[in-house]
């Protein structure tokens, strides 16, 4: 019975199974496959061929016509991406599984097997591998009612198709910063929330992300309408109540909870009796959210790992967004950010980690300091660098392997594919020790502490060889034999014979596998495999014979034995004399088609045999995917042990990506100190410097030395001249050199910071109705509440968006703050040049006075040539520069010649009257004098 067919018969069913299915997901655009095609029908059938630009056609059902649209199987990837990515929309795959009736008809059952969503994709050829996919839950204190109570929160993210999996306690205030950092594609919270609109939490989220969805935990009480919505919709909620510990979560080996490293710390150590109870119900709600949606698709889960609150440098939300770490702010995408400045590291894995790191950098010298020996290290040996680096890049992303298998999905390309991995993880082994040995046999006085950061990661790994041998020797890779698959042959024919039993229907499955990858279980993977395939061997010849035999006795030469989808197993010949005349007269053969040239016969022993070959084939490919099955089951045991070296091996990649930046761009070994110092000599920015660069331009570095008694620096000069490009880059070396990287200088020591904050570039945000200015006062006032002594704040032209008057009052208030109440290290830019009167400022005393005597005066400048025309210098240099020497810009930017006339006319006539004092009567007879006309 062909799928077709059997959907036509079934329409009444198929058309019930929708509906059902449409109503179980309100919340979900719903495919369901029908042979070969995914398609939709009803009202969503208008919205999907709508979205994805497909043909809306309909169908006659129930006596009258449905809209309908469908596409082929082959172009799902393409089309959830425009609907899950693009769209933001969920989308429920029902599949179909071929079942049998007791009278041997085969029918299909339908059943929504996953729901795919922003934050749960799994394999989907449209993930960026360079970057995390994650879904973040976040946890609310249960108060009742509308108060807000307890400001602590949990959050646990986890990358679907990666397996990486996090915790950490949080609270409202850090909560945009998380969020931010972590950059989630969807959040889940407790649908106690929905309704709140007003709740910190909901505001926050509500602004950071735009997929939003609603659970009810497993763990809750209120079952009464089990349904979790995202936005206004709904998707069901499992029935049963678990709590973390049965959530599908398997306990880490104890290896696994205490042997951790130092340099590997982007978390710390966990075990279940660390979490804490906030935590522990964002995992619950994240668990009941995955378990709602990836439905049969649901792996197992190892615990997540902690995040160290007291261990990261905070950044905050502006601060990611405005430094341009992961994007550019301009282009929207990661060029022209400090990810695509620094970014040398080789495998995808390699490059989630980078990011990881530039966004939430290390606090703990002892981290840095083995993150950078290795750099250094590294930076000494080229040649070893450039023998690792050629390995690393034929290592696969071995973590996200392991996810597939743990998904149930990963195939024997994908097993070879870790095989390979894991050899070439071995190797990297062999090259370490074979490096140490070379020089210990070298340098009499070899000295071990060199080693130490690298001993200590690569000690961290695990060896798995065992495993990549089991596999290589069960799996036949295309690589190393010819797959032979010409005896195969009739028996495909077999298996288009139109036979759905479920045999076949596997062993169709698994020879695709096969043939799509070139792949083969070799049979002495198990006694079983070599005994079927020995039979088959066996019966293969006995066919070669018998057709051999034949042809001989009936003397026909295009005598062969086959078998096809109309004839079954038939003796197949030309229709020349010579080949008809004595079989013709054979009673044992019974002529059951005949064409033109050609006729078939049936053969009562060849049909014997052609179902002997056709069964164990059968079984054969049976066997061969249960071999398959045991595997994948041996791989998700060592699935803890796998992503532990593919953890090493990232770690190995992104220290050796920094020791080829500090080649490529002369960086340096910043000195990293328990104090509040930040000194750095002729430091770059790294993004402005490429880009300068690349027009053949040089960068000019400065130095920064915000040192007691100065750590407070006013920036005065002209538009252009370097001020914020100083500002940002004493914001990114901080970060650079916290993530274990060199930094653009000639020398740098760095008192660690705690938080880093910046109030730069601000636009409007309309949708949230703020003004400009409106943000910039918000992200002032939370850089007033929130930074420490320890915090490093960089703030640029606070107060410019509102009048000059009262623009100079609160930057002179921010700095009075900073100054007396945070007292952290801050540089400040302005071209309000009245500030540096305010605090006490003079020629002869470049140091404020009084409560400012921390605040010191730098300027940028212009000069002048005698031609009229002028250049930036960007050299940083004591004192203050009151000139904005604004005009020339706008005359840079092309502004009308008349224009930039009159503005001069204004410039020379309130410098005349003195009307900076803004006396309004000069200022409207300066008015009247300029008037048009
Ligand atoms: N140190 C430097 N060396 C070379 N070029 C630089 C340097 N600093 C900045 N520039 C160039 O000058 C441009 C403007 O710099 P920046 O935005 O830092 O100026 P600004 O003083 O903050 O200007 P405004 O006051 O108008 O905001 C940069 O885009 C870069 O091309």
């Amino acid at each position: 019975m062909s799928l077709l067919f059997a959907k036509n018969l079934n329409v009444p069913v198929l058309a019930q199974e929708i509906r059902d299915n449409l109503s179980n997901f309100p919340h979900c655009l719903l495919l369901t496959r029908v042979g070969n095609f995914y398609e939709s029908y009803f009202d969503q059938a208008v919205e999907i061929s709508r979205i994805l630009n497909i043909k809306l056609a309909s169908r006659r059902w129930g006596g009258g016509r449905v809209p309908m649209c469908g596409f082929p199987l082959l172009h799902i990837d393409k089309h959830l991406k425009v609907m899950v990515q693009q769209h933001k929309r969920f989308v429920a795959m029902c599949e179909e599984f071929p079942k049998y009736t007791s009278l041997g008809d085969r029918e299909f059952e339908r059943r929504v097997v996953r729901v795919i969503t922003p934050g749960t994709l799994i394999d989907e050829s449209f993930l960026n591998q360079y970057e995390n996919n994650y879904l973040l839950a976040v946890s609310v204190p249960s108060t009742g009612g509308d108060s807000v109570g307890d400001p602590t929160l949990g959050l646990a993210w986890i990358d679907v198709s990666t397996g990486e999996f996090y915790s950490k306690r949080s609270s409202y205030e850090d909560l945009r910063d998380e969020i931010v950092r972590i950059g989630p594609q969807e959040i889940v919270l407790d649908r106690s929330l929905e309704t709140r609109a007003s709740h910190p939490v909901m505001e926050t989220v509500a602004e950071e992300s735009n997929v939003v969805s609603f659970v009810v935990p497993l763990h809750s009480n209120d079952k009464t309408n089990n349904s979790s919505v995202r936005s206004s919709s709904s998707i069901p909620a499992p029935d049963e109540a678990v709590s973390v510990s049965d959530a599908h979560i398997s306990l880490p080996s104890e290896a696994n909870v205490t042997d951790e490293i130092i340099i590997a710390q982007d978390t710390s150590p966990s075990s279940p009796f660390m979490y804490t109870a906030e935590e522990t119900s964002a995992i619950n709600l994240l668990t009941t959210y995955l378990r709602a949606n990836l439905l049969e698709h649901m792996p197992s889960l190892s615990l997540p790992n902690r995040e160290d609150a007291g261990g990261r440098m905070q950044i905050d939300s502006h601060t990611i967004k405005a430094l341009e770490i992961r994007e550019s702010m301009r282009e929207g995408g990661v060029r022209g950010s400090l990810m695509s400045s620094v970014k040398r590291t080789i495998t995808t894995s390699g490059t989630r980690l980078l990011a990881r790191w530039l966004c939430s950098p290390s606090t703990s010298i002892q981290e840095i300091n083995a993150r950078q020996s290795l750099v250094a290290f590294f930076y000494s040996r080229p040649h070893f660098r450039a023998d690792l680096l050629t390995l690393l890049a034929k290592a696969e992303d071995a973590g996200r392997i392991v996810q597939k298998f743990l998904l149930g999905k990963g195939d024997p390309s994908d097993m070879l594919a870790l095989t390979a991995t894991v050899n070439i993880w071995g190797e990297i082994q062999r090259r370490v020790a074979h490096e140490r040995e070379m020089q210990s046999l070298e340098q009499q006085s070899f000295d071990f502490s060199e080693w130490t950061s690298l001993d200590t990661l690569m000690n961290r790994m695990v060896h798995l060889e065992d495993l990549a041998q089991r596999i290589s020797l069960a799996v036949e890779n295309p690589a190393n034999s010819q797959f032979d698959d010409s005896q195969d042959h009739s028996s495909e024919e077999n298996e288009d014979s139109g036979d759905g039993s479920e045999a076949n229907l596997l062993r169709a499955e698994w020879r695709y596998g096969r043939t799509k990858f070139g792949i083969k279980i070799k049979p002495e993977f198990s006694a079983t495999l070599l005994e079927l395939n020995n039979m088959l061997k066996d019966l293969w010849q006995q066919k070669a014979k018998m057709e051999e035999k034949l042809q001989l006795k009936y003397d026909a030469p295009s005598l062969t034995l086959r078998s096809s989808p109309g004839q079954g197993m038939h003796v197949h010949l030309a229709k020349s004399k010579r080949d008809q005349r004595k079989l013709n007269a054979d009673s044992d053969f019974v002529s059951i088609h005949e064409t033109g040239t050609t006729r078939s016969f049936f053969f009562q022993d060849w049909a014997h045999l052609g179902q002997k070959i056709f069964t164990t084939s059968i079984a054969t490919a049976i066997a061969e995917k249960e071999a398959f099955e045991t595997l994948r089951q041996e791989v998700n045991l060592q699935a803890p042990n796998l992503r532990r070296n593919a953890r090493v091996l990232d770690e190995l990649d992104v220290t050796l990506a920094f020791a080829q930046l500090a080649t490529d761009m002369n960086l340096v070994r910043p000195s990293i100190k328990d104090d509040m110092t930040y000194n750095v000599v002729n430091g770059r920015h790294p993004t402005v410097e490429l880009g300068l660069l690349t027009s053949g331009r040089v960068f000019t570095p400065n130095t920064v030395a915000l040192t007691p008694p100065s750590h407070f620096h006013v920036i005065t000069g002209p538009n252009m001249a370097g001020k914020s490009t100083v500002l940002r880059q004493t914001a990114l070396i901080a970060i650079l050199a916290q993530s274990g990287s060199f930094v653009p200088a000639d020398a740098a020591t760095l008192g660690i910071v705690d938080k880093l904050f910046s109030r730069v570039g601000a636009k409007d945000d309309l949708f949230h109705d703020r003004s400009t200015f409106m943000v910039e006062m918000l992200e002032t006032a939370e850089i007033l509440r929130r930074a420490t002594p320890r915090s490093l704040v960089i703030m640029d032209e606070v107060g410019r968006g509102t009048t000059v008057r009262d623009g100079i009052a609160i930057a002179f208030a921010t700095i009075h703050h900073l100054i007396s109440v945070n007292r952290c290290r801050a540089l400040f830019a302005t071209h309000f040049h009245e500030l540096s009167e305010m605090l006490g400022y003079q020629e002869d005393k470049p140091f404020g006075q009084g409560v400012f005597e921390n605040a010191a005066f730098y300027c940028t400048t212009l000069d002048e040539l005698e031609n009229g025309s002028f250049s930036y210098s960007y050299r940083l240099r004591p004192g203050v520069n009151r000139d904005s020497h604004g005009l020339k810009v706008a005359q840079l930017a092309g502004m009308p010649h008349q224009a930039i006339s009159v503005a001069q006319d204004v410039l020379a006539a309130l410098k005349d009257s003195k009307a900076e004092a803004y006396n309004a009567d000069d200022l409207a007879s300066i008015g009247r004098q300029l008037s048009p006309g």
